[in-house]
């Protein structure tokens, strides 16, 4: 008899340091936006207002928090020495971009910070946690140890919870964690079939990819990642992302696909087998047919779809079928808006689109399912986890106002180097440890 359970969503909390720095190929906003002078204070009050309204209906939301940036440590193995002044002194002079990489906020974008695998999934019935190395990017390749230790502190009970450590950091096993994963199942609590996306095979020379941008997933990884959890073969397919689809900007899986409960909405040019992958993962999923919403060139253009960001929105269950939360960008293109209020209209199951402003992750090429790392919970796993970082409204009143004492309105690439930078940022970090209760998470607490 399967247990009830409920997909709780873990927003990252925008860091002090969120720039833009234009360091990822491949993502168009980022490219785009280089060099823009970026508000870090709306960028966290934006993410805290998604969370809030997200909780506010009754869903279950956490928080994971910002990392430690510059990241000090880092610049030290580039062989960097000095104070930590003279460290950020020299490397913003010599080289501005290893700076800026060091200083992202980028793990703001947690859809990327680890595959979840549910207990209902997995070969010892515990919750399966691996933080992604990210590899493909320097500047995100640093994320994986803090998200392994605050994922450990927030799960922390080994009866029920299981950490890895994150892959190989080597292209061949280049791992963006949930971005590249979905889960498509009956109820939350039954068994379900864990969709891999991938967009390249790294032992394989003959095998398709995209020409123009990197593919960052590879089969290889998301092979090993499921190795790792136990998940049965019967219940995991691997799909290969459409390498078109990466040439034009879809960097992630999640930003041309998303899933829910027996809900795949997807792109009609998101996957390379797409008959394929929605049979395979028919023939996986028990005690229910899968309920395929594609979307069709002809209504939504790729081009649109990835300007607009309308398949990186957080598909939710509501009281009265699927809640679709989608940015702001998806109103302001016509054929995207025109083409939301027919898919709300056509009694399929999505039935209410609710509009979110994070402008500030868009310009970076992270809408609000990048914000979003879902971890499915039996109640007995939700209440064994540390409940200090789930948002109530004492926590959203505590942590609006710890962003207005400690967060900047205007950061530019010059000002990174400021060593005031580094000092706000790690002491708004230590007392965000105090204020989640997550203890010494960050290099310079140890
Ligand atoms: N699709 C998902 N799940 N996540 C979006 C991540 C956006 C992130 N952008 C950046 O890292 C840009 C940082 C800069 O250019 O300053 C990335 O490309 O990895």
């Amino acid at each position: 008899m399967p247990k009830h359970a409920i997909e709780a969503n873990f927003d990252g909390l925008v860091g002090p340091t969120h720039n833009y720095a234009g360091l990822s190929w491949g993502n168009v906003a980022s490219k785009n936006n280089v060099n823009e002078v970026s508000n870090p204070k709306e960028a966290a009050l934006q993410g805290l207002a998604k969370m809030k309204k997200l909780a506010d209906r009754g869903y279950v939301q956490g928080v994971l928090p910002p990392h430690e940036r510059p990241h000090i440590p880092t610049l030290k193995a580039l062989g960097y020495t000095g104070s930590d002044a003279s460290i950020l002194a020299s490397v913003g002079k010599e080289n501005p971009v290893i700076l800026s990489a060091v200083a992202s906020a980028s793990c703001m974008w947690t859809a990327n910070a680890a595959t979840v695998s549910p207990s209902a999934d997995t070969h010892d019935h515990r919750v399966h946690f691996t933080p992604a190395n990210l590899s493909a990017k320097f500047h995100r390749s640093i994320e994986h140890v803090v998200t392994g230790r605050a994922l450990k502190s927030i799960f922390s009970d080994e009866a029920y919870f299981a950490h890895h450590p994150a892959l190989p950091s080597v292209a061949q096993f280049g791992d963006e964690g949930a971005a590249n994963h979905t889960r498509l199942c009956a109820g939350y609590g039954d068994p379900g079939v864990e969709l891999f996306v991938y967009g390249g095979v790294a032992f394989d020379d003959l095998a398709p990819g995209p020409r123009r941008f990197p593919a960052r997933q590879t089969l290889e990884a998301s092979q090993a990642i499921a190795r790792l959890h136990g998940l049965s073969d019967a219940h995991v397919v691997f799909a290969q992302q459409n390498p078109a689809a990466i040439d034009a900007g879809v960097f992630h899986n999640d930003v041309i696909a998303v899933g829910n409960g027996n809900v795949l909405f997807y792109h009609q040019q998101a996957f390379l087998e797409e008959s394929r992958v929605l049979a395979d993962i028919n023939a996986r999923l028990a005690g229910v047919e899968l309920a395929p919403v594609r979307v069709p060139e002809a209504e939504v253009p790729l081009q649109d779809a990835v300007a607009s960001y309308l398949f990186n929105s957080q598909l939710l269950n509501g009281p009265d079928g699927m809640l679709l939360a989608v940015p702001g960008e998806c109103r302001e293109i016509a054929s995207v808006s025109e083409y939301l209020d027919r898919l709300v209209a056509s009694g399929g199951p999505i039935r209410a689109v609710e509009v979110f402003d994070v402008k500030q992750s868009m310009r970076n090429g992270g809408g609000p399912a990048c914000l979003r790392l879902r971890v499915v919970l039996r109640d007995d796993e939700l209440q064994a986890m540390h409940h200090g970082v789930l948002l109530t409204d004492a926590l959203y009143e505590r942590l609006t106002t710890w962003v207005a004492a400690h967060y900047r309105d205007r950061l530019s690439q010059e000002d990174l180097a400021d060593p005031m930078l580094l000092d706000e940022c790690r002491h708004a970090l230590d007392e965000l440890t105090g204020i989640l209760g997550l203890g010494l998470i960050y290099d310079f607490q140890h």
